[in-house]
């Protein structure tokens, strides 16, 4: 408790430890005045860093532009920042996920029925489609990095950790390109064809998740030594279980194989996945409809609870008189 900074504990009571990653654990908190519970994600000011380069003495190169991506989205399926303190290490305040993360549910023996994967998969390619309209690229998805809202195998996920995250603006290639190519060399013609493709190793990562969502194994792995698990990725040579893929839908199947494609100007785009065939089922958007409505009700801010002071003893009229 004495390493919190005073004023995020003027603010929450610190709980117990809800799961913990590679650069950090996340706690459970209570929000002092509304009693609310909240997660209290803490990201070490690794040490290595601050050891070595006394330059990086302030803080990791990314916090700063992390925290900023946090305070500017908004978006149901990507993870909402309540608060943000720096102390020994950096404290990020967020809604609670009570389901945990999502490469909980995918791992052996435990697997996601297909309608399950399909509800998912659609809010996470909701999230990226916002996050690259806003000129963000992830670069980090992952099953760590996808929350489940509740305990609820029906409920809404969210996309986190931002910490490898790009923003893409206006570049000099395009500025370039404004201008007409009398003198341009021909190699910038030729980059400029494949310029702007970041935006897909998203789309990729896209790939790999609903690969393991459905299938609960990794379609890349170092379990077969050979091929290499590096040559197996940049042939896109995935790992086929007949005997896994039986019972699921070819349309589930053709998407996954949609991105990963090892040519980025080839591999799906995320508009032309929500355009796909495996996706186009009402009772499942439906189902993602009404998870929004309800959490849209539960977004006013829940009325502060009013404990009886001790000692006072209320006869059973009294709450009446201060009824809503
Ligand atoms: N690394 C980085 N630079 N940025 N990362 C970040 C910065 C943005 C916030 C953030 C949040 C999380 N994770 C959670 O919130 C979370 C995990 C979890 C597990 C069980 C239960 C609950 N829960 O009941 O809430 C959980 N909430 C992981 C990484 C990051």
């Amino acid at each position: 408790q004495l390493e919190y900074p005073k004023e995020m504990q003027n603010k929450y009571i610190v709980s117990k430890t809800l799961g913990s990653g590679a650069c950090g654990e996340v706690k459970l908190a209570f929000e002092r005045d509304t009693h609310t519970k909240v997660a209290i994600k803490i990201i070490r000011k690794s040490k290595f860093m601050t050891d070595v380069l006394p330059e990086m003495q302030d803080k990791p190169f990314n916090i700063e532009t992390e925290v900023g991506i946090l305070k500017r989205i908004d978006h149901p399926c990507l993870i909402r920042i309540i608060d943000f303190f720096e102390g020994k290490d950096f404290y990020i305040v967020l809604e609670l996920m009570e389901g945990g993360e999502l490469f909980d549910k995918v791992q052996r023996p435990a697997r996601l029925s297909e309608r399950t994967c399909k509800l998912y998969f659609y809010q996470m390619l909701l999230a990226v489609q916002y996050l690259h309209k806003h000129g963000i690229i992830h670069r980090d998805l992952k099953l760590e990095n996808v929350l489940l809202s509740s305990r609820e195998e029906n409920c809404l996920v969210k996309i986190t950790d931002f910490g490898q995250s790009k923003i893409i603006g206006e570049t000099s290639l395009m500025q370039t390109l404004c201008g007409t190519p009398d003198y341009l060399a021909p190699e910038i013609l030729h980059f400029a064809g494949t310029a702007g493709y970041g935006r897909s190793v998203d789309c990729w990562s896209l790939g790999v998740i609903l690969f393991m969502c459905l299938s609960g194994y990794p379609p890349f792995s170092k379990k077969s030594a050979r091929p290499s698990l590096t040559e197996q990725i940049t042939s896109g040579n995935y790992c086929y279980i007949e005997e896994v893929w039986k019972d699921i839908s070819r349309d589930a199947f053709d998407l996954v194989q949609k991105f990963l494609v090892v040519d980025p100007t080839k591999r799906l785009k995320i508009e032309e996945a929500l355009e796909h065939p495996w996706l186009q089922d009402e009772h499942m958007r439906h189902t993602f409809q009404q998870l929004l409505a309800q959490t849209q009700n539960m977004r006013v801010k829940p009325e502060p609870l009013t404990l009886v002071p001790p000692g006072r003893k209320r006869d059973y009229h009294e709450d009446e008189k201060t009824g809503p």
